[in-house]
């Protein structure tokens, strides 16, 4: 059973639609690539996946121990995201917000799940530091321990590494594929497209050509020409 199955979505703004009849599936394990254009709707999908807004038609599914809202999602990277006045725990607790239901105060397990999740990501000596006195790198190795707060099944990432320097980058898509590896489910927009190949096992393109498949049967279509 799939973790999630988009199926026949249309998605759009005020009637008009951004992506049509677009249809795929994620598995648990998944490393699956959004990729298209500027403009294509990228985040417009990831945004309905997210709940956060209605298809215009179609429908979609949650299965395999995922359920809608149980998605970690690390965003695009703002500027004042970046100038967030908090100490990076409180950044990576806020993670754990979706468990907190009815209850004022987190919980010590809430607690100890964001203390082991900044050790993962190797922030916990930074805990105590203002985010936004970290780095870029270090800023999303947060924003990473924050989204596995919410969930260690599927994790949302768009565009984990723009503005980040290429040593960074490398280290980025390294921590990714280990938690990957781990079996935490991975959907990521991405711009680059080198990158995106190398590590991904799915790949689903929008925009002008539309296509969903394995990494395989991607390079086998394209024969390399769009890399
Ligand atoms: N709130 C909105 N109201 C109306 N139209 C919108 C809204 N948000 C996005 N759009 C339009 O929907 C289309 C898709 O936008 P979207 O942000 O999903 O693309 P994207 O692939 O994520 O782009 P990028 O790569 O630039 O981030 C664009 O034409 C955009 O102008």
């Amino acid at each position: 059973m799939a973790q999630l199955t988009c199926e026949h979505l249309w998605l759009g703004y005020e009637g008009r639609p951004v992506l049509e009849d677009l249809s795929f599936s994620v598995q648990a394990g998944d490393y699956l690539c959004i990729v298209g254009e500027n403009g294509s709707g990228k985040t417009t999908l990831m945004r309905t996946i997210l709940g956060l807004q209605k298809p215009m038609r179609g429908n979609i599914r949650f299965g395999d121990g995922l359920r809608e809202g149980g998605i970690g999602y690390l965003p695009q990277q703002t500027n004042v995201q970046k100038d967030f006045p908090a100490t990076v725990r409180k950044v990576v607790l806020s993670g754990c917000q979706a468990r907190l239901k009815n209850r004022p105060f987190y919980s010590r397990a809430d607690k100890k799940r964001a203390e082991e999740n900044m050790n993962k990501m190797g922030i916990g000596a930074f805990a105590k530091h203002c985010f936004r006195e970290l780095s870029g790198g270090q800023q999303q190795r947060v924003l990473l321990a924050r989204a596995l707060c919410a969930t260690d099944k599927l994790l949302f990432l768009d565009e984990p590494v723009s503005g980040l320097d290429p040593n960074v980058t490398a280290e980025m898509y390294a921590l990714i594929r280990s938690l990957n590896r781990e079996g935490v489910t991975i959907l990521m927009i991405s711009h680059d497209l080198a990158s995106a190949v190398k590590d991904a096992s799915h790949i689903l393109a929008v925009g002008e050509s539309v296509f969903f498949g394995t990494k395989e049967g991607w390079l086998a279509e394209k024969g390399g020409e769009r890399l």
